[in-house]
């Protein structure tokens, strides 16, 4: 079976400063798998590129066996709406839109308009939001509420693929862990793969595999791959 990531001799630059170099990497089917790497180190830059929003000056990034440089931006955008399930650091839910509403977005993006009645309801009672909370401005939620509305937007769609994008960082240690769980559990329902990044090495035992950044990426190595 064909991985659902897979990164060969990819390189990324902001302007002239190199930020990855990345001989081989890839992500099975159904795994979870925890990324890591301090501040600075091009967790977001990669996690971009993944999505098809940054382009690589060099190398290849195949998702679902899609080149994505071979799709066109605009195709590109929606399919990454369909496949790809992205949970952002800080969210990015639009605030004075109600909970219901932020989550029907991923629908209108994805062009999936059409999707079965009760699937908001399935998704929504997966993440233990009510449908009082439905109803709600998004803007007027706890940070824990809001990651749990970005889950249900990103998993929306049936992706194969969930990005997620150190979403943890605004709680404390048992919040993150029992958010954590929840996001696997529902990835495993929903069966997605999951990259998850964070500089937070204490989350790792959640995942099925962990890896370095640093390790991965030869120019943290300063070495020649
Ligand atoms: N838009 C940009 N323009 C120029 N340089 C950038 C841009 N975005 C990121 N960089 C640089 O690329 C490098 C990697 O940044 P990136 O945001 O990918 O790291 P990160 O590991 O996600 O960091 P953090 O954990 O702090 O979010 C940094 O040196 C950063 O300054």
């Amino acid at each position: 079976m064909d991985p659902v990531i897979q990164l060969d001799k990819v390189k990324f630059a902001w302007q002239d400063k190199a930020v990855l170099n990345i001989e081989h990497w890839q992500v099975e089917k159904g795994q979870k798998v925890f990324l890591y790497g301090p501040s600075g180190s091009g967790k977001s830059t990669l996690l971009n590129l993944l999505c098809g929003i940054l382009t690589p000056q060099e190398g290849s990034i195949r998702v679902l066996s899609q080149e994505l440089s071979s799709i066109r931006a605009g195709a590109r955008d929606r399919f990454r709406a369909r496949h790809i399930g992205v949970i952002f650091q800080q969210f990015n839910l639009l605030p004075y839109l109600s909970v219901r509403q932020n989550i029907l977005l991923a629908a209108h993006f994805g062009r999936t308009e059409s999707v079965e009645p009760d699937h908001l309801q399935q998704i929504t009672d997966q993440l233990q939001l009510n449908s009082a909370m439905l109803e709600r401005k998004a803007g007027e939620l706890s940070v824990g509420q809001q990651q749990r509305v970005a889950v249900a937007r990103a998993l929306f769609n049936h992706p194969e693929i969930i990005i997620a994008d150190e979403p943890t960082s605004a709680l404390d240690s048992e919040l993150r862990d029992q958010f954590v769980d929840l996001l696997l559990q529902c990835c495993d329902r929903n069966q997605a793969s999951v990259v998850f990044v964070s500089h937070d090495k204490s989350l790792a035992g959640h995942f099925d595999q962990q890896q370095s950044l640093s390790e991965l990426n030869c120019v943290t190595k300063e070495q020649v791959c």
